[in-house]
């Protein structure tokens, strides 16, 4: 966790010093906290930095279940606490304005780096199989944002996009535990990123780097 979180920075000081700023997408969940609280201390320009999450849970901001509530708890402090957070949340941190979140994402793009995480079920950020909605979110046309009604989650979801993802200037996914990495196996298989969404990333045009701890 705190290698990935060395590279990370090293690759956002690199994005930074090329543009004048730059941005990165992080994911929620359960695993990324400890790669988040090192990143929180990467000696970097974090107010020209903008960080946003790769997906986010239709709660409240402070819920227990929003992954806003670990980026404030995690990588919203130490030198990184001057980031530039970009908000899925309307004013008020409990609604959620599809077109607002549209379009502050679109002002950050591309993003520079993007780290990943993926379920034992092979979905990556909220692109889950089974959802009504993902045929539409894997597409090349996708919106930057797309809402999300996975079956079997308790809420809904807003996730960015396929193609957004796939057009960052790198990513790393962040897997621990054996169920996940013999999932990466199954994935790694050829077959439809319909049945494995994390396949739509694992064969993004730029380059792709699994870290794994168990
Ligand atoms: O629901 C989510 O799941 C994935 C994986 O989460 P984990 O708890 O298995 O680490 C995560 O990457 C995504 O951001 C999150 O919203």
């Amino acid at each position: 966790m705190r290698g990935l979180a060395e590279l990370v920075g090293d690759q956002l000081r690199a994005a930074h010093a090329s543009k004048g700023r730059a941005s990165l997408a992080v994911p929620g969940g359960t695993t990324p906290g400890p790669f988040l609280t090192a990143l929180s201390e990467a000696d970097l320009d974090w107010p020209e930095i903008t960080v946003m999450l790769t997906d986010e849970r239709v709660v409240p901001e402070y819920s227990e279940r929003s992954n806003t509530r670990l980026l404030r708890e995690t990588l919203m402090r130490n030198a990184a606490a001057g980031a530039n957070l970009l908000r899925f949340h309307a004013i008020g941190g409990a609604d959620f304005l599809l077109d607002t979140v549209r379009e502050r994402v679109a002002e950050a793009l591309p993003l520079d780096v993007t780290v990943l995480g993926m379920g034992a079920d092979m979905h990556t950020a909220s692109l889950f199989p089974g959802t009504p909605e993902l045929a539409a979110a894997l597409a090349g046309t996708a919106p930057d944002v797309v809402a999300m009604h996975p079956p079997g989650q308790p809420e809904a979801r807003l996730t960015l996009s396929a193609p957004v993802l796939r057009g960052s200037g790198v990513i790393h996914i962040l897997l621990t535990g054996a169920e996940k990495l013999a999932a990466l196996d199954r994935a790694l298989a050829p077959g439809p990123a319909e049945e494995a969404p994390i396949r739509a990333i694992l064969d993004a045009p730029c380059p792709v780097t699994v870290h794994y701890a168990d």
